[in-house]
């Protein structure tokens, strides 16, 4: 089979690992600062809600807060994967992985870190925001991450706590669950079908080695590809209407509801010009038109939060 791109990248010499650099991969430092960057926009969306400034005391302790819980989370994720993340080029040079960093120096950071930020969050920002910051780890580490080789259901499972982190922040403004907190909550849950049905594309002969379970990764590669294009697609479509309830809760106006349906359908295009992969399953082009939508999901959506931010009801930008 042809090799691509990503997996001569995936083959080139180790680096030399400082701690640092483990410490970055170990929280998955890319990831989490999407995360941070969604629960930031559930707090300015909510502050403005509430008609008060988003910039204070309480933004930072809250994103604080979040940010270790989630580093937290990304440690115990791969101190619970280590044995497969080793047997997977994209993940084999992790830390725990590759035994540089040892279990109990994972698990008691991983642990220490998700006990230590939900307890700050309950009691600097508020309750319900350290309790639904525990349940989204909970969520992730001890539900999502096992199932991964039980069952394809678990990107299912794995959507609730990727969703998650907006409704946190707006709770962190708030102090309740409210429909324009759902309303984020719908976009992220709907945004992270395209985007792991690619990522699960580009990697599904890894994910196969280690025995992790993805729709991607059926046995039989055609209805493979069907299902995960069907998939996608479905996801991408649902997506503009449901990145439009924020301007129909009037939480923004027209322009968020123009911006949206642009981006909407540029997200769209992507996963359409993924059904690709149906063609030539095992192709170079398959894998290239996986990567592309990868990179356009985690372009869409930070624009998608700028726009909402920008467009927001009783804006304060400074
Ligand atoms: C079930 C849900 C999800 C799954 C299975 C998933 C899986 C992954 C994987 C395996 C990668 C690595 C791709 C690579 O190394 O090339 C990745 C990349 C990424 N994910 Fe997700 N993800 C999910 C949800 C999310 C969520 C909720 C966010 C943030 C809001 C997010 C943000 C990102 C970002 C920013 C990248 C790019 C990182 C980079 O360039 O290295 N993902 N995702
Ligand atoms: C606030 C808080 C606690 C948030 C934590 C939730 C969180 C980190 C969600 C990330 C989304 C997710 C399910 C990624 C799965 O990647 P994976 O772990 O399957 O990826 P991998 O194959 O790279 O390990």
């Amino acid at each position: 089979m042809a090799t691509s791109a990503t997996t001569d990248a995936v083959l080139a010499p180790a680096k030399p690992h400082s701690l640092l650099a483990d410490y970055a991969t170990l929280f998955k430092l890319r990831v989490s600062t999407m995360v941070i960057i969604t629960a930031g926009a559930g707090f300015y969306l909510g502050s403005l809600q509430s008609g008060i400034s988003p910039f204070h005391a309480g933004l930072l302790q809250a994103l604080a807060g979040i940010a270790v819980v989630t580093c937290g989370s990304s440690a115990l994720n791969q101190a619970l994967e280590r044995k497969t993340d080793s047997l997977m080029r994209r993940t084999a040079s992790r830390p725990m992985a590759a035994g540089r960093i040892s279990l109990t120096h994972g698990l008691i950071l991983g642990f220490a870190a998700i006990f230590l930020g939900s307890l700050y969050l309950a009691y600097t920002t508020n309750l319900l925001t350290g309790t639904l910051t525990l349940l989204t780890a909970i969520g992730y580490v001890a539900i999502y991450t096992p199932l991964k080789r039980v069952t394809t259901i678990n990107t299912f499972i794995g959507a609730f706590p990727g969703a998650l982190p907006p409704l946190i922040g707006w709770t962190a403004a708030r102090g309740i669950i409210e429909w324009p907190g759902v309303a984020l909550f719908a976009i992220l849950f709907v945004w992270q079908f395209p985007h792991f049905m690619a990522i699960g594309w580009m990697y599904r002969e890894d994910y196969a080695r280690a025995g992790i379970r993805l729709t991607p990764n059926l046995p039989n590669t055609q209805y493979a590809a069907q299902s995960t294009v069907i998939q996608a697609l479905f996801y991408a479509v649902l997506m503009i209407p449901v990145s439009l309830w924020p301007a129909m809760l009037h939480t923004t106006g027209y322009f968020y509801a123009a911006a949206a349906t642009i981006l909407g359908t540029g997200y769209l295009w992507y996963t359409i010009r993924f059904a690709r992969i149906l063609r030539n399953p095992d192709s170079d082009s398959s894998r290239l038109v996986a990567r592309d939508l990868l990179r356009a999901s985690v372009i869409y959506l930070p624009l998608l939060l700028a726009a909402m931010m920008l467009d927001a009801k009783g804006r304060l930008l400074f």
